[in-house]
């Protein structure tokens, strides 16, 4: 079952501290963004990328995507103030095909298998997203004060990609904006509308380079692969 995935990169990569965005930092003497690409440009299933990015970024994105012949980038689309923002202005430009994968232009390190069980999963449900269980204990914090701890045997880090039937995740990203929902991953979206979302078990290697200890941790990664 073919698909196509809007790929978020319009962030600015504040909590990396990294003064530009951190899709263009090096992991491997490889652009972060371009790991990440190489996974879709790689996996036979992929029909298609839209890339969303910031509209002062095209020229940088456009000599990466040259140099390292991402062919499948059908479309650079521009991104928002939030990550809803930019990922709805990426659904909006998808053609109506099979399914559509929202994934972080932030995690280079999923893998197709997850992918392929996420496909399947998304056929029984309408919609999937990948997690791994939490190892550590959450408590909820108030005012620097534990109030409570939550029960983690039903907790999971979320991940992505997240996969949607287009017309459904279309839908719910317009009625998020009717109730002026702003959520931090499309799955949350999708859940408001009453659809099933299936949780598919991801690797605790897909992380998401989100501050710099994470550089350190995705050059121990590539090294491993
Ligand atoms: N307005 C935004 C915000 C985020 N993203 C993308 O969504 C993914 C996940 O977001 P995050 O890891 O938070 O990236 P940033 O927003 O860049 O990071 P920060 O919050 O530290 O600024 C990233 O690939 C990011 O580029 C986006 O396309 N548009
Ligand atoms: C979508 C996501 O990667 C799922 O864990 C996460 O919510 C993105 O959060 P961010 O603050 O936009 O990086």
């Amino acid at each position: 079952m073919n698909y196509q995935v809007v790929i978020p990169a319009a962030g600015q990569g504040k909590r990396m501290n990294a003064g530009k965005n951190k899709q263009f930092l090096e992991v491997n003497e490889i652009p972060l963004i371009i790991h990440t690409l190489r996974v879709f440009e790689n996996h036979s299933l992929c029909s298609g990328i839209i890339l969303v990015i910031n509209k002062m970024e095209r020229n940088e994105f456009e000599e990466l995507i040259h140099k390292y012949k991402i062919t499948k980038v059908k479309q650079l689309v521009y991104g928002g103030a939030e990550r809803q923002n930019s990922v709805y202005n990426g659904l909006k430009a998808c053609h109506k095909e099979n399914y559509v994968l929202v994934h972080d232009g932030a995690r280079p390190f999923v893998s197709h298998t997850s992918i392929e069980e996420l496909i399947q999963a998304t056929n029984r449900t309408g919609a999937a997203t990948l997690g791994v269980p939490l190892k550590d204990t959450i408590k909820v914090v108030r005012d620097g004060v534990v109030s409570h701890t939550l029960d983690r045997s039903n907790l999971w880090g979320i991940q992505t990609p997240q996969a949607f039937e287009l017309d459904l995740i279309l839908n719910a990203h317009n009625q998020a904006i009717e109730e002026g929902y702003l959520g931090t991953d499309d799955a949350s979206l999708m859940e408001r509308t009453g659809q099933a979302v299936s949780i598919v078990m991801g690797d605790y290697i897909n992380i998401k380079i989100t501050t710099p200890e994470d550089l350190i941790i995705a050059e121990s990664i590539i090294k491993r692969k």
